[in-house]
């Protein structure tokens, strides 16, 4: 296989071109990015840049002025190509789990498995649905709970098992750490890490935590001026002088987090440039 056709294998969600708008107020314009097989991308930006819209522009609930999105080679824009399938290949938790408050733990798992595969039986669909909570590291007594009843951290991993209930290649997380406490956060960090590894996703994580981004993030794009105005690694993005890069990284905040990393990588045995992160213990 050529140089050139395997780089194109190697992306999951591209986009080309993209802009979206609401009246006048233009949130992008001309957006393009590469979203690569198998890799845990970070997307960060000041509030309003357009990261919930641009992950709402890729899953198809929010349709763009303009711009090409493909994910797994399908066009997800044009209406001709169109096949329902795709949406069963990712799954998505949105910012603050978004279950349904009137079914509990194990039916919000199932919804997504009644619309795909209606002839599961009830028996199946709900034994499928346990092992997806098992899998979220809930336990078992969840399962028949209502959101109400779940702590924030619960409401997460129960967002995350029904994201992962048609066993998708690609998973959609909108700020998942938000609102959870650093021990829980750090948590979620690695049970994203182990899904990730284990069941081979791709992961497409918005997010305004350093330690996140610092922890799991293959690579980080970066939302500003309407546009990806930078990806890569961290030491990739330090390179560059973009004020706003330079400060959300550079800043108090971001160096608390780079240093935290560090002292892990460290404690870990390994030098923090010869690993992009992932300094959990196994
Ligand atoms: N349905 C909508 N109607 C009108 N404007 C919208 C709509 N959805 C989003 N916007 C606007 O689009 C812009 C980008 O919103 P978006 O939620 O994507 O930002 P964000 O980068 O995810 O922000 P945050 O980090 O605060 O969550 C904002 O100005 C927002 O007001």
């Amino acid at each position: 296989m050529s140089a050139a056709r395997q780089k194109e294998c190697d992306v999951a969600i591209r986009i080309t071109g993209l802009t979206n708008s609401f009246g006048d107020d233009v949130v992008h314009d001309d957006l393009s990015l590469d979203v690569r097989h198998g890799e845990i991308l970070g997307v960060v930006g000041g509030s309003g840049t357009g990261k919930s819209v641009l992950m709402r522009s890729i899953i198809g609930l929010q349709t763009p002025d303009s711009g090409r999105i493909e994910v797994l080679g399908e066009s997800m824009l044009d209406e001709a190509e169109e096949d329902v399938s795709i949406r069963s290949r990712w799954g998505v938790l949105f910012q603050g789990g978004a279950l349904f408050s009137t079914l509990t733990v194990a039916e919000n798992v199932m919804v997504p498995l009644a619309e795909f595969y209606p002839k599961i039986d009830s028996k199946l669909r709900r034994e499928i649905a346990m092992y997806k909570i098992a899998l979220s590291g809930l336990p078992e007594e969840a399962a028949d709970k209502y959101p109400s009843e779940l702590s924030g951290g619960m409401k997460k991993r129960a967002g995350l098992a029904r994201a992962l209930s048609l066993d998708p290649d690609l998973l959609f997380l909108d700020e998942p750490t938000a609102g959870l406490d650093p021990i829980g956060a750090a948590r979620f960090d690695e049970l994203t890490l182990e899904l990730q590894r284990t069941l081979g996703l791709t992961v497409f994580l918005i997010t305004h935590d350093l330690d996140t981004l610092h922890e799991i993030c293959d690579r980080v794009a970066v939302l500003a001026d309407r546009k990806v105005i930078a990806i890569g690694t961290i030491p990739e993005l330090l390179a560059t002088d973009h004020p706003w890069i330079q400060e959300y990284f550079n800043g108090p905040r971001g160096r608390a987090a780079a240093v935290s990393h560090a002292d892990e990588e460290r404690r870990q045995n390994r030098h923090p440039a010869q690993s992009k992160s992932r300094g959990f213990k196994r």
